[in-house]
């Protein structure tokens, strides 16, 4: 089996994939869109992206792309331990404190907001496709000073050092990664499940008072229970808006089949990105408690 992945090798995204689907054959790709186009024209049977940090909130970047273009629903997704570390290239571990650029991924960055505003006030950060995409970019350029923040399997992986470990500014730090496939797929024995979960993406009819309530009156009164809801701008106009759902229940749940139904018939526009399972990583890392 090919699995697509934002890439390069050792990213967050990888260490999904390895623990999603241990045996498969990894394809890295740049940014998140090639990795959805990947898999929606089967240059790879599966992809997995990032869909949401714990600190940082949703990647827009994804969800963008799950509402705007017809994709393979989601399967599976995986909660993943996130640890950042700041590493640089061996040569400058000896003045690792004045390097003048910091190298990651946004969310990343976002992630060690306060670390980097109390250590390294003023030095610019310089926002990379990865994680592991600054990492190498590092490993490339050894004689200037930059450090990157990533994960220790980039820092192995780009044979960079870890100066200072565990940057990020809260200590509960997770994504969730998504699996997109046109086939069912099956994860790995040793993954956690956790719970059955269906997300969907709502535009509501314009200009009608209380439509969102009706939406959610639809869920409140069939007592099903919702884990996320989330605005988006439609890219349409100024106050133009979908909404991201996450029901607890899977779609074959007859009252979610009916809540679904009764939301079309007041007239919103119903996109069901995937009804599938919720697991947990195998945490190969070790948990640090602070
Ligand atoms: O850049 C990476 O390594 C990714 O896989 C995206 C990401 C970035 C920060 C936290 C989780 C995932």
């Amino acid at each position: 089996m090919r699995v697509g992945y934002l890439g390069p090798k050792a990213t967050f995204t990888d260490i999904a994939v390895q623990n999603t689907f241990p045996d498969a054959e990894r394809i890295a790709y740049t940014t998140i869109p090639d990795c959805l186009n990947a898999v929606k024209c089967r240059e790879v049977d599966v992809a997995i992206v990032p869909f949401e940090n714990a600190l940082e909130g949703t990647v827009h970047l994804t969800i963008d792309y799950l509402y705007h273009e017809i994709n393979p629903p989601i399967r599976a997704e995986v909660i993943v331990p996130i640890q950042q570390h700041l590493m640089v290239h061996p040569l400058q571990t000896n003045n690792w404190t004045e390097v003048e650029k910091i190298l990651s991924h946004p969310h990343a960055l976002a992630q060690c907001h306060q670390f980097l505003h109390q250590q390294f006030r003023g030095v610019t950060l310089e926002q990379f496709t990865s994680t592991a995409a600054a990492a190498k970019y590092i490993s490339e350029h050894p004689e200037l000073k930059l450090a990157a923040i990533a994960n220790e399997m980039a820092a192995e992986k780009y044979h960079l050092q870890i100066v200072k470990e565990n940057i990020h500014d809260y200590h509960f730090n997770h994504t969730r990664f998504i699996v997109l496939a046109h086939e069912d797929v099956k994860v790995n024995k040793e993954l956690k499940p956790l719970y059955q979960k269906t997300t969907i993406m709502v535009t509501l009819p314009s200009d009608r008072a209380g439509a969102l309530h009706q939406v959610l009156s639809a869920f409140a009164w069939r007592q099903i229970n919702l884990s996320k809801i989330e605005s988006r701008p439609l890219k349409t106009g100024l106050g133009h808006y979908f909404f991201m759902i996450d029901i607890n229940h899977e779609m074959q749940n007859q009252l979610v089949k009916n809540a679904l139904e009764e939301i079309e018939v007041l007239g919103c526009k119903v996109k069901v990105l995937g009804s599938y399972s919720s697991y947990n990583a195998v945490n190969h890392e070790k948990e640090v408690v602070s």
